[in-house]
């Protein structure tokens, strides 16, 4: 297979425990999900449904029961700690929280925090400040902002530094927890539209949220976890349009912006009781 049509993730039959031998609970159950280079995936569930637990195995934070998890053709299911670190270093993968403080360094100015990662992986220092100067109009930023430390931001500006930090080694995917989550509407919309014309850098994105409404306008295809079962992987126009499985249904009928009229009271009852226990 070319590089060109390679997943550059590949998650597959994934199962994932939390707790110790008596209190083992499943979190994740059997879940494959395939992501191609410069795909935009809608990953939507509810609190608790495991959408953290799936981007945390991603990343190599949590380990795997069963399944496997290649990235960019590289099986990395079985990587220690090391090849980890080497493997982040190479910024192939990239992450994005909802919380930009976690993305973020406090004692790190922006500039610095921006460059760090280029200067990681080997870029020359005037280089490096050299691309990191090129990003900024890309998350709408300006070099006013390069001598702040990240407590010196808005909220907003912020998480587009945090995704300009994620975007600015040029990473085959990005995952993004809640990337929109903590942000007002305005924020909200321009991080939306930042993130729509990074994906025509070829950039595979991973965006999870549990509000379908965010994640409809920018992904080219949705999957919806529940209860740790992927339970409808398909194209974001189908899934919003057509969606198949109850627990869709309700998150699509819980969205006006999606849909005419939000579901009534009894059609959401109605899909409820639908929904395995
Ligand atoms: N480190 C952990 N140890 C034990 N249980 C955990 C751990 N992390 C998460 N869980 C549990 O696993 C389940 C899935 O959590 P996860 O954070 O993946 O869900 P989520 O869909 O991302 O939720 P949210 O939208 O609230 O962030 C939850 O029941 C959670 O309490």
């Amino acid at each position: 297979m070319s590089t060109g049509t390679r997943p550059v993730l590949d998650v597959t039959g994934l199962d994932v425990h939390y707790g110790g031998r008596r209190r083992r609970r499943r979190v994740l159950h059997g879940v494959s999900l395939s992501v191609a280079p410069g795909e935009t995936v809608g990953l939507i569930g509810e609190t608790g449904s495991g959408k953290s637990t799936l981007a945390r195995t991603v990343l190599g934070l949590v380990r795997p029961t069963a399944g496997s998890v290649v990235l960019d053709g590289e099986d990395v299911t079985a990587y220690g700690a090391r090849q980890w670190r080497e493997l982040r270093r190479g910024g192939v993968v990239q992450y994005v929280f909802q919380d930009p403080l976690r993305s973020l360094d406090p004692d790190l100015t922006v500039e610095a925090s921006l460059t760090e990662p280029l200067l990681v992986r080997g870029t020359s220092r005037a280089e490096a400040a050299a691309r990191v100067r090129s990003f900024l109009p890309r998350v709408r930023l300006t070099e006013d902002l390069l001598g702040r430390l990240p407590g010196e931001l808005s909220g907003g500006q912020r998480q587009r530094i945090a995704v300009a930090r994620a975007l600015v080694t040029d990473p085959r995917l990005v995952i993004l927890d809640e990337p929109v989550s903590a942000l007002d509407s305005a924020n909200r919309v321009q991080v939306l539209e930042i993130l729509k014309e990074l994906r025509a850098s070829g950039v595979a994105l991973v965006f999870i949220s549990h509000d379908l409404g965010s994640v409809a306008g920018i992904a080219d295809r949705i999957a919806v976890l529940y209860r740790g079962e992927l339970v409808e992987v398909g194209a974001a126009r189908d899934v919003v349009g057509r969606p198949e499985h109850p627990y869709t249904r309700l998150l699509v009928g819980s969205a006006p912006t999606l849909r005419g009229a939000p579901a009534d009271r009894a059609e959401r009852a109605a899909l409820r009781a639908l929904l395995p226990a």
